[in-house]
């Protein structure tokens, strides 16, 4: 609970014409002087001093607010302290109070539309949303109604039926045309504790900052303004907008609420002055009257010995009795003129405010159990847990999806490692293959191998063929000699035949070895040949035994022209059979030999077929085995 005195500001209208301005000083607050104090000096002309006093007045107040001073410095003066008190669960109350056209509305609502010129409601509003972004360890929750006060009557500004109405018209005319009396009469009523509620006042919940200015501005549109010789626009009524805040710290059982009342007095004005009648007056009086009753209930609060203190008598003095002698933190703004015109109206405002300066409040903490607030407070709790959850369950899922993303990420480092593996034992191999590659001097030695093959062949063939024709030679000139110089020739080439014959044979003897392994060729060829010279051996055998056989010679040499054609056929063959050789790469024949043997090993013959063979067993073996293992998901 905190005791404290209603704190008492006045501010001061700047004032356009300065030839008819009030001479005043203001003494700021110093170590001597707890207050700042506003002295006004009386006009020199002594028929206008007010009950014939001296010359000048003192007025304390809690801070003077100067003509200079902008809408944000009052705010921070005079809105700021209240709403951070309601913020902290203390009932809080600004009220304007002055005479018409002081600036009392000026300075609790302002001009809506240029931020500069914002006044308290706007300011308040825009403060407490951002104070509840800033702090969402708490649950706000927040309501707002709005109360004119005209003629005595309560009317409810932000009535949901009209606003439903004027929203299916969308006219912002029909808006303006609206008529008082078609808003529902806002009443008193009292319970059986003797607290007193207002019937049909309606609250309504408000989320954010511009719903709230927008209700705002609804009831705001909604106030009786009248053309007065005073004011252009002076308010008719007393206005006051409420903020509820209920306030509940997460998790916790209990909540707090308090609530803000902005009040907007009607100008108090001096009936006489005006020069007013009709319904104006009408308003004028019940507006004075209303405002003398306040001042009833002022004055009964500063004398100790009252007991009674009549916040029946109105309307007004009702709604404000929390706020005055009660559980609040009240500040009352007095709106002064100094224009010596209206000197007795500032002075006279300047005493009511001492007056209310003298009022004590104990403003009590309020920890409230209305079920309706509470079950509000704990929808608002219950949003904000899904909230909560739903983001809880998104940062999960991010965790969940980081951990897959983890675990895909080591399958694919594992991945990576066996690749690793399997290029470098691909690699190895390739070196291996291109090793053996590299070593053409054993390609070369297996050409020069086959050539001397065929060297070697091609020699004896042509020796062959040589003996042949040596053979023949004879044979031929057989036909044109005689007989005998044949025979003895015969005899003596015979002789140079068997010679060459055994060179020969010695020949092939000595380059047997390279037939050795396929030339069965080669063996007939020996044989052909051991059986042609044969054949003309035991001719002339036969011829030495029979000496003149004639005819038989020529049968002889018939034979033996057969047998050099027989040796011709198979110099042929051999020629091709050399041929031949000279294509039968040893190289080929191992390739066959690898790729028979794959095949034997039952290797698939699509994996085969696109296996990189390199044609070296050793390395072939390898590469086949390497794609087995890893067509079967092993490791190689
Ligand atoms: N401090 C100020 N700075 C600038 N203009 C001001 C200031 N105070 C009041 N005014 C202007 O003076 C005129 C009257 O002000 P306002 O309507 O606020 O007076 P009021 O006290 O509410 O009068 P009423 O009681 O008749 O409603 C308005 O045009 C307003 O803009």
């Amino acid at each position: 609970m905190t005791r404290n005195t209603i704190k008492v500001y006045a501010r001061l209208k700047p004032q356009t014409n300065q030839q008819h301005s009030l001479k005043y000083r203001i003494l700021r607050r110093s170590n001597d002087r707890k207050t700042d104090s506003l002295v006004l000096l009386a006009p020199f002309k002594p028929d206008e001093f007010i009950d014939h006093r001296p010359e000048s007045w003192i007025f304390s107040f809690h801070r003077i607010i100067e003509e200079e001073a902008n809408q944000q410095d009052v705010f921070e003066n005079i809105g700021r302290p209240v709403i951070d008190s309601v913020l902290n669960g203390y009932n809080g109350t600004v009220f304007a109070y002055g005479q018409t056209g002081s600036g009392k509305t000026y300075t609790i609502t302002g001009q809506i539309s240029s931020n500069k010129c914002q006044g308290i409601v706007p300011r308040s509003l825009s403060y407490l949303f951002d104070f509840i972004k800033m702090h969402p360890e708490n649950i706000y929750s927040v309501d707002v109604a709005y109360l004119e006060i005209y003629n005595e009557y309560g009317y409810d500004l932000l009535d949901r039926k009209q606003q439903q109405q004027q929203q299916q018209q969308q006219q912002v005319q029909v808006q303006q045309a609206m008529r008082l009396e078609d808003l529902p009469r806002v009443r008193i009523q009292e319970d059986e504790k003797g607290k007193l509620h207002l019937k049909n006042l309606t609250f309504h919940n408000v989320k954010s900052e511009d719903r709230a200015m927008e209700l705002f501005l609804i009831g705001d549109s909604r106030r009786v303004t009248v053309d007065t010789p005073t004011n252009p626009q002076s308010s008719r009524s007393h206005c006051i907008f409420t903020i509820v805040v209920s306030i509940k710290q997460f998790g916790a059982n209990r909540y707090k609420k308090a609530k803000m009342h902005l009040v907007d007095l009607a100008g108090s004005e001096r009936v006489y002055k005006c020069e007013i009648s009709g319904t104006v007056l009408t308003e004028a009086k019940h507006i004075n009257l209303s405002l003398h009753y306040l001042e009833q209930v002022i004055v009964c609060l500063n004398q100790e010995n009252s007991s009674h203190i009549p916040y029946r008598n109105c309307l007004l003095t009702a709604i404000l009795r929390d706020s005055l002698g009660g559980n609040c933190i009240t500040t009352m703004l007095a709106t002064l003129s100094i224009s010596s015109v209206n000197l007795q109206e500032t002075i006279s405002t300047c005493r009511f405010a001492q007056r209310v300066a003298l009022v004590r409040n104990e403003a009590k903490l309020i920890l409230d159990h209305d079920l309706d607030s509470e079950n509000k407070l704990l929808q608002l709790e219950n949003e904000k847990l899904r909230k909560q959850i739903e983001e809880l369950k998104n940062t999960l899922s991010l965790q969940d999806n980081k951990d897959r993303h983890d675990e895909k990420l080591d399958y694919y480092k594992n991945l990576v490692m066996q690749r690793d593996q399997e290029i470098s034992v691909l690699l190895g191999l390739l070196k291996k293959a291109k090793a053996k590659l590299a070593q053409p001097e054993d390609l070369n030695k297996m050409v020069i191998k086959s050539k001397l093959k065929i060297r070697s062949k091609e020699s004896i063939a042509e020796r062959l063929s040589k003996t042949t024709t040596k053979v023949l030679e004879p044979i031929e000139k057989h036909d044109v000699e005689n007989n005998t110089l044949f025979e003895i020739k015969h005899s003596n080439l015979l002789e140079k035949s068997l010679e060459e014959k055994s060179i020969i044979e010695e020949n092939i003897e000595k380059k047997d070895i390279p037939f050795n392994d396929s030339s069965k060729e080669t063996n007939s060829l020996k044989q052909s040949f051991n059986l042609g010279t044969s054949n003309i051996e035991k001719d002339l055998e036969v011829k030495k035994i029979d000496e003149n056989v004639d005819d038989n010679d020529m049968s002889c040499v018939h034979s033996n022209e057969t047998s050099v054609n027989q040796l011709c056929n198979l110099i042929i063959n051999n020629d091709n059979l050399v041929n031949n050789s000279i294509t039968n790469d040893d190289q080929l024949i191992e390739r066959q030999h690898i790729e028979e043997k794959v095949k034997s090993n039952n290797i698939d013959n699509d994996l085969e077929k696109n296996l990189p063979l390199t044609g070296d067993p050793e390395i072939d073996e390898e590469i086949i085995a390497f794609y087995k293992a890893k067509r079967s998901g092993g490791i190689y």
